[in-house]
């Protein structure tokens, strides 16, 4: 075929030379569909723009045409959805119908994790049931094939497995007796490390679930405890393989659940704890020791406990760990673990829809040998080793023996193994044992003590496991508990003096109440009092303006003061009679002409009323007006009267005064005018004046007086301070401030000494 070329005219060049081999087929368009020229974007975007109107396309030149068709759509639908992006997001409020579907879609999403929840619950429940109806504690039996030594011994086989009897085996004896043995199952010696996996993997996924789980190898010597727990790179064992699935769960319920990995390994080496994840495993180790925590589980602080995040790394660290293991030579094995090795795996999780935390431990432990010390031929540091863990294998048989009797003490303190795992042995968590046995007849003794220890452990009935919450919250909550159940107490004490000071407080307003009703009781006496003195002197007024109509006159002229302006006679105030004077009235500097001639008078007085007033006086009371001294903070009262008790005849009923007063007007003009003109006066302004000398300034009301450089407030101007009182009472009450009685009573200076102030002792 010859070559043939194809001119094609773009618009930019000049001309386009394509060569062909061959030109199969020459496609010719008319020019309208794809083949129609491109626009000038197609330019732009560096594809040429190719047009058919100068003649026949050919098909490579159709194609590009059509692709550049294509592109263009592709462009315009992008632009589209471009701009419809832009928008979406421009457009704060999707529109109406998206918020309803998402709405609706919410609803779904939260009815479809509750049925989730329900059922992952579900789930659990009928998972762990499975695991109880199996049993809490399972004995799996595996029996390891002859080893070389053994073979070329030409030791017999003494387990035989029966295929109709499933997990059972029998022990043949020496005398061909067979003993038959049952376990949870039983693992002849050609089953392999994922055969016995597949059947511990339901247990060891129960502490993703929150249960704590613990399986350890039990059996003689160079049974194959350490190959079935640990194994090696070709037939790894359950530590492994345990991690591994555990880690390909965590993957699986990723969504739901949150899981945290960390594991440590130590062994008990002659009743002594060694961290195997120490870095220098050269270095003397640390004490450790079994602490009960708060919450109640045993810890051991001080122990490493590395976070694992893939099976890789868990490898590296259990060969390390195992590595750093006590191991010695024993005649029944080149390499006999001296020590109990344990695996801990601490799983934290967290359920990331309701946020339930748990925390579980699973103890993976291969014990050491339970060889008979007579039979391994030990001795030295050998012999001590294999005696502490004699000592110690011993101990986990007690404790599961206790647990099989249901004793109420489990003696879990006997050995530090036992002590370790005594949350993880027992009722609230699940078992699992290996009785690992030889199948060589020159083991049988040791093989049929191991198979009745493990039958015994099978009989054990555990109740059933209880889920482990996260313990470091449960302490928290506890600690919260605490902390409300004290403030609630202070809450109760403090409710409790409230309602002390509440009853006391209704019992003093009670008291008060009580105190308010007699105060108006005695009030209300007091008024009735009044009332009936009132009316009494009333009565003896009336008598008296009845009997003396001259002085009646002068009364009306001068109308007496209402009842409610009388003074009574109060009898029973006294506390405001000043005290005798101490100081004598003789030794006052008054003349003693002056002073002769009173004493004379008041004399004359006594005698009279005496002869007068013999057996007929009484105790009567005159009011004086007291007012405070001022002081210069105090604030000014009103002035206040005060009752003196005097003695005073009152014959005949009339007025009180009248009679006395009568006489002893005798002696001065003055008196007798005042008390003819107004006996009212008489009875209740009998009050103490200065003395006679001051005629003059006795006259005036005492108020008058005092206002006008008083006599009886201080010594008369006139006299130059010579005039002093020589009365006891107006000593005393000199030491007062006196008012005046505001009724005015003038002219009774003379008389009534005699009358108010009480007698004088005569010298
Ligand atoms: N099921 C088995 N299949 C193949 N080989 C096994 C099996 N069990 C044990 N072995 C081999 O038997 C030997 C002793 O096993 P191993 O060390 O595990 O015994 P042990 O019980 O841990 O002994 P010790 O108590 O002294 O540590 C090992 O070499 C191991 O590989």
């Amino acid at each position: 075929m010859e070559d043939q070329t194809v001119e094609i005219q773009l618009n930019n060049c000049d001309h386009t030379v394509l060569s062909f081999d061959s030109i199969p087929s020459l496609n010719f368009h008319s020019g309208e569909d794809h083949t129609d020229s491109l626009d000038e974007d197609n330019e732009s975007n560096g594809i040429h723009k190719v047009s058919s109107a100068q003649g026949p396309t050919l098909p490579i030149l159709q194609k590009i045409i059509n692709l550049s068709n294509k592109v263009q759509c592709l462009k315009e639908e992008h632009t589209n959805l471009s701009n419809q992006a832009k928008n979406i997001s421009t457009n704060p409020f999707p529109d109406l119908d998206i918020l309803d579907k998402l709405r609706l879609l919410g609803n779904e999403y939260e009815v479809l994790k509750k049925k989730y929840l329900d059922e992952i619950s579900e789930r659990k429940r009928l998972y762990n049931e499975v695991i109880e109806l199996k049993g809490n504690i399972r004995v799996f039996c595996r029996c390891r094939p002859l080893n070389q030594s053994e073979i070329t011994n030409g030791s017999s086989v003494v387990v035989e497995f029966d295929s109709s009897l499933e997990n059972e085996l029998q022990i043949v004896s020496a005398d061909s007796s067979k003993k038959q043995f049952k376990f949870d199952h039983v693992f002849k010696p050609d089953d392999n490390q994922e055969t016995v996996f597949a059947q511990t993997k339901p247990i060891v996924t129960s502490v993703l679930d929150g249960f704590n789980v613990c399986i350890f190898a039990y059996g003689q010597t160079g049974t194959g405890k350490t190959f079935t727990m640990e194994g090696n790179p070709e037939n790894r064992g359950v530590n492994y393989r345990t991690l591994e699935e555990l880690f390909r769960i965590t993957d699986v319920r990723g969504g739901v659940m949150r899981y945290e990995l960390f594991v440590s390994m130590l062994e008990v080496y002659n009743e002594k704890i060694r961290d195997l994840l120490v870095e220098n495993s050269n270095q003397p180790s640390k004490k450790l020791e079994i602490k009960q925590a708060a919450e109640g589980t045993q810890e051991v602080p001080g122990l490493v406990e590395a976070r694992v995040y893939g099976t890789e790394e868990v490898w590296e660290l259990l060969k390390s760990g195992n590595r750093a293991r006590s191991v010695g030579s024993t005649s029944a094995n080149e390499l006999s673990s001296r020590s109990h090795c344990l695996l801990r795996v601490t799983v934290k999780g967290e359920n990331v829809i309701n946020e339930q935390k748990t925390r579980s431990h699973l103890w993976l432990v291969d014990l050491a040998g339970s060889e008979r010390v007579g039979k391994i031929e030990v001795e030295g540091e050998r012999l001590k080793e294999s005696q502490f863990i004699n000592k110690s294998l011993s101990a986990l048989g007690d404790v599961i023996s206790a647990l099989a009797s249901k004793t109420g003490h489990i003696p879990y303190r006997n050995s530090k193994l036992t002590h370790m795992l005594q949350s993880s042995l027992g009722g609230d968590c699940k078992t699992l044992m290996f009785v690992q046995i030889s199948p060589s007849s020159a083991d049988l003794g040791e093989t049929l003590c191991s198979l009745n220890f493990a039958s015994r452990v099978r009989g054990i009935e555990s109740g059933p496991a209880r889920k482990q919450a996260d313990l470091s919250e449960l302490f928290k909550y506890k600690q919260m508990a605490e902390k409300l159940k004290h403030d609630e107490k202070e809450t109760r004490k403090l409710q409790d003096n409230l309602q002390s000071l509440q009853s006391r407080l209704v019992a003093r307003e009670s008291i008060c109440r009580s105190l308010q009703e007699k105060v108006r009781d005695l009030e209300n006496q007091l008024a009735e009092e009044r009332k009936s003195r009132i009316k009494q002197e009333n009565i003896a007024f009336g008598a008296a303006l009845f009997r003396q109509p001259t002085e009646k006159t002068q009364t009306q002229k001068k109308p007496p003061l209402g009842p409610s302006q009388l003074r009574l006679p109060l009898r029973r105030i006294t506390n405001f009679l000043p005290p005798r004077s101490p100081v004598p009235p003789r030794k006052m500097n008054i003349p003693r002409s002056t002073l002769a001639a009173t004493e004379e008078k008041e004399n004359i007085s006594k005698t009279t009323m005496a002869a007068d007033t013999k057996g007929l006086l009484k105790p009567r009371r005159i009011s004086i007006a007291v007012r405070p001294p001022p002081t210069t903070t105090q604030v000014i009262q009103p002035r206040r009267r005060v009752s003196i008790a005097t003695l005073r005849p009152e014959s005949n009923m009339t007025t009180p005064l009248h009679s006395s007063v009568s006489r002893f007007n005798n002696g001065g003009a003055l008196g007798r005018q005042s008390f003819g003109r107004d006996p009212r006066k008489a009875r209740y302004s009998r009050l103490f004046t200065p003395l006679p000398e001051s005629t003059t300034t006795s006259e005036r009301t005492p108020i008058a007086a005092r206002s006008s450089s008083s006599k009886f407030m201080g010594s008369p101007p006139t006299q130059a301070g010579s005039w002093k009182p020589r009365h006891p009472t107006v000593i005393a009450l000199q030491r007062k401030s006196l008012v005046w009685s505001p009724l005015k009573f003038r002219g009774m200076q003379n008389c009534r000494k005699s009358s108010i102030l009480p007698s004088r002792p005569t010298t």
